[in-house]
């Protein structure tokens, strides 16, 4: 089966995705008629894995040409392992640095035209989340493996289906006879049954090495990078922390941080000088986020507590008390990141989700408590930049909407870079405020994931 045209299964409410925030109403038919447009070709796209990797390269300690050679050598490794019988130059990808953002490395897929993917006799089946994995890059890790027939050897090269319909069953040693599993690419085994499966046996490692997928996008991770010299992150997060432009000597807060890709990024952006807080709510988050501090060499004091009550209303302001965490003094931050937790549908290639209408709206009450902290903590002149990685309308331009009528002191700017696309009419929003905003999805010049970005400033 190729693609599938939609991620989510027929007894999914697909309207809620672009239904206008509780407050609001469309009323015109003709809005309604794009936004379903729109969303057609928003599912498709969702499913399809992206045409680029971006790498970000930590300015802190490294040079964007010395991570650039670093991919350039792996990319040439890779294709002598892999058994493509035409030349390798011409089915190299493109290695460019992106030409606005000077610390992004941009990896364009395989050239298809001149790739041809033949099935293999023997099979393996992974999960949908693997397989998300090993379309943008990843190899088969062992906890990823649900089948794999009986009488593979080490070194057999396989073929690899995802079970869309998750009934796949974990050890399975037949050949998988479902309509819904998906051929994903091919590849090498690396660790056989008995490796694999079993009772109290928790496996690790690389199961399958990837050799060839069908989104073309060279399987290469992020584990040939020296150590804190890059990170794989997609692009318009990296778009996110420019929008919020943090400054050397500022006080700047990260409110929902982990795993701390962008924690990392405003680190540099700020030479790691000056204050920055992040902040996580969940405990077995945070070591994540320290973690990754410590491989970026991130200057960044880490705090674990819920940040929908971080203010402190009853005291006056002092930079010292900052560094003992949360609760915070009213009017304390430059600048603050809230990259809200949300219902994430804005990942790709998403195969297949699951998610339920009630978990769907459980996030816009959330997202609206943690912006009453955010504006609460802002600073007169500050800059608030709200970012999601999902598609919905009312946990983006819903939220905006919301935003400019319950706080008066709020302004919408328009955003700097501007690599996105406008957002999309129905939330509330007049013209003008939809060009502020950007909403990454379909019709980018750079194939990436959903993700929408706002900043405001406080009067
Ligand atoms: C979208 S992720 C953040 C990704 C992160 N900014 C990055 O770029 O690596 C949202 C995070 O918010 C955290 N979170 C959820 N509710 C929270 C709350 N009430 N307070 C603080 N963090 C929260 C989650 O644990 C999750 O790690």
């Amino acid at each position: 089966m190729p693609y599938p045209l939609s991620p989510f299964n027929e007894n999914f409410k697909i309207e809620i995705i672009l239904e206008p925030s509780n407050d609001e109403q469309i009323n015109e038919i003709q809005v309604r008629k794009r936004n379903e447009v729109y969303l057609s070709i928003l599912l498709k796209w969702l499913c399809t894995s992206p045409q680029v990797t971006s790498f970000r390269v930590n300015t802190l300690n490294y040079t964007t040409n010395e991570v650039q050679t670093r991919i350039a050598d792996e990319i040439k490794k890779l294709l002598l392992k892999t058994a493509i019988k035409v030349q390798h130059d011409l089915i190299a990808p493109n290695i460019e640095i992106h030409s606005v953002l000077p610390e992004v490395i941009l990896l364009h897929n395989l050239n298809k035209n001149w790739l041809s993917l033949e099935t293999q006799l023997k099979e393996i089946v992974i999960d949908v989340n693997c397989a998300a994995a090993v379309l943008r890059g990843a190899h088969i890790f062992a906890p990823g493996v649900l089948g794999m027939e009986s009488g593979i050897n080490k070194e057999d090269k396989v073929s690899i289906y995802a079970d869309l319909s998750g009934k796949c069953k974990k050890g399975l040693l037949k050949k998988y006879e479902c309509l819904q599993k998906m051929f994903i690419g091919n590849g090498v085994v690396k660790m056989v049954r008995y490796e694999l499966f079993g009772e109290n046996l928790k496996p690790v490692g690389i199961a399958i090495e990837v050799t060839d997928t069908i989104s073309h996008c060279p399987n290469i991770g992020e584990d040939f990078l020296e150590n804190g010299s890059a990170i794989l992150q997609n692009l318009p997060s990296i778009v996110c922390t420019h929008i919020l432009n943090p400054k050397p000597g500022e006080v700047v807060l990260d409110m929902c941080a982990s795993p701390g890709n962008k924690t990392t990024h405003i680190a540099a952006l700020m030479q790691n000088m000056g204050t920055l807080i992040a902040i996580d709510k969940t405990p077995s988050k945070i070591q994540q986020l320290k973690n990754k501090c410590d491989e970026l060499q991130a200057n960044v004091h880490i705090f674990q507590a819920d940040s929908t009550k971080i203010m402190n209303i009853n005291e006056t302001n002092s930079i010292v008390d900052i560094l003992n965490g949360p609760p915070f003094h009213l009017e304390i931050f430059d600048r603050i990141l809230l990259d809200a937790p949300c219902s994430g549908l804005g990942k790709r290639p998403q195969l297949s989700n699951n998610i339920s209408e009630k978990v769907l709206r459980s996030y816009v009450p959330l997202q609206k408590k943690l912006f009453k902290n955010a504006v609460g903590l802002l600073k007169t002149n500050g800059r608030l930049v709200y970012s999601t990685c999902t598609i919905t309308l009312a946990e983006n331009e819903g939220m905006v909407a919301w935003a400019l009528r319950t706080f008066n002191c709020l302004e919408l700017i328009k955003v700097e870079p501007y690599l996105g696309g406008e957002g999309l009419e129905g939330a509330g929003l007049t013209e003008l405020q939809r060009t502020f905003v950007q909403r990454f999805g379909p019709d980018q010049q750079i194939d990436s994931v959903g993700f929408f970005i706002a900043c405001f400033i406080k009067k």
